[in-house]
């Protein structure tokens, strides 16, 4: 339970045990227990997170494997916590950054080229967070795939990346509701590219991949949120494509021939996560003492039966494509 729970006295709903959740009150008509790969409990931290679930994705992503990491969940749920963390416990940004340089260091035979941008959907508009002045985000090829054109920043270390990450924050859309004093309004994709090549092969093979680190916005009842004006429009819109979002993973799960994914934004940006050439992880996040908590493992179980595609991405490459972080 977070500390707003525990200040309203509110009552424990949900019990946590080993990899199951289920409803504390037997007698409630839902009942069902939700089994998955891992559930932490509130004593758990973000490094035993990364350690379990996220630690291997990287390790895939470094390999030349797409992968994203979702945090989905209610409003104050805890995903931007997820993400960002604070001092004492480091998020996923600071982890993450830490396994990829200290690889690349480790690694003398092999020469990195790596990048980052930063963009939110907000109120369904895209806007990147590196650079404010930037329009026209997203452009099609000719398979219909959605190609993000955002500001990409070179990064050579841990400090670069938190950087860009904090500079990104100071203009993502957040504000204060009945929920949480400091609640995202707007989803968020911080993407990492990564290319690597032999060291000894002047125009040998580039391996290319994408880590997409996704901070949701929350779904919210107005009833609870207390949202009017502004903060209504916004929750209408997250609603909206969170909604989306469950129906297109209905849809992949089903393995339905059609797929919604042109529906909202966000699906459209990741067609290529949801079901395409991507490792998906998804962190369902939740507080103990809500009953809209069901929403989040509801949708988490039907995230487990899609399949995506997956393969090592190669590009040919020249050395003026190519330039060494390290050089
Ligand atoms: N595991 C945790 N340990 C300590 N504090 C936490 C934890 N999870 C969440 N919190 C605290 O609960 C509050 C809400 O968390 P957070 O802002 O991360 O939620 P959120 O799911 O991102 O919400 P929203 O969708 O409204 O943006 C914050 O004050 C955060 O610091």
């Amino acid at each position: 339970m977070i500390h707003r729970e525990v200040a309203d006295g509110l009552e424990r709903l949900w019990n946590v045990r080993v990899n199951c959740i289920w409803e504390a009150d037997e007698s409630s008509r839902h009942g069902e227990v939700y089994i998955f790969d891992h559930v932490f409990n509130q004593e758990c931290t973000n490094s035993d997170v990364y350690g379990s679930v996220v630690k291997p994705l990287v390790d895939s992503f470094m390999e030349g494997f797409n992968a994203t990491i979702f945090a989905y969940g209610q409003t104050s749920s805890g995903k931007t916590h997820t993400i960002l963390g604070n001092k004492t416990d480091p998020g996923l940004f600071q982890l993450v950054s830490n396994q990829l340089f200290q690889h690349v260091a480790d690694q003398v035979d092999k020469r990195y080229l790596i990048r980052c941008s930063y963009i939110e959907i907000y109120n369904e508009k895209i806007n990147d967070l590196l650079d404010k002045s930037n329009q026209g985000l997203t452009r099609e090829d000719i398979k219909g795939n959605v190609l993000l054109d955002a500001r990409e920043a070179v990064v050579d270390n841990v400090d670069k990346v938190m950087e860009n990450m904090m500079q990104g924050n100071k203009i993502r859309r957040v504000a204060a509701t009945r929920m949480n004093e400091r609640s995202s309004r707007s989803h968020t994709i911080f993407r990492i590219i990564l290319e690597s090549k032999d060291a000894n092969q002047k125009d040998g093979p580039v391996h290319i991949s994408y880590l997409n680190l996704m901070d949701l916005a929350g779904s919210e009842r107005v009833s609870l949120t207390k949202a009017a004006g502004e903060r209504l429009k916004e929750g209408a819109n997250i609603n909206k494509s969170l909604s989306v979002l469950g129906n297109v993973i209905r849809q992949l799960s089903e393995g339905k021939e059609f797929i919604s994914y042109r529906d909202s934004k966000l699906t459209r940006l990741l067609s290529q996560a949801l079901g395409g050439n991507a490792k998906s992880l998804i962190i369902g996040n939740v507080t103990l003492a809500a009953e809209e908590t069901r929403s989040t493992p509801e949708f988490a179980q039907s995230t487990k039966t899609v399949k995506n595609k997956t393969k090592v991405n190669i590009l040919s490459a020249t050395e003026e494509h190519f330039k060494d972080i390290r050089t």
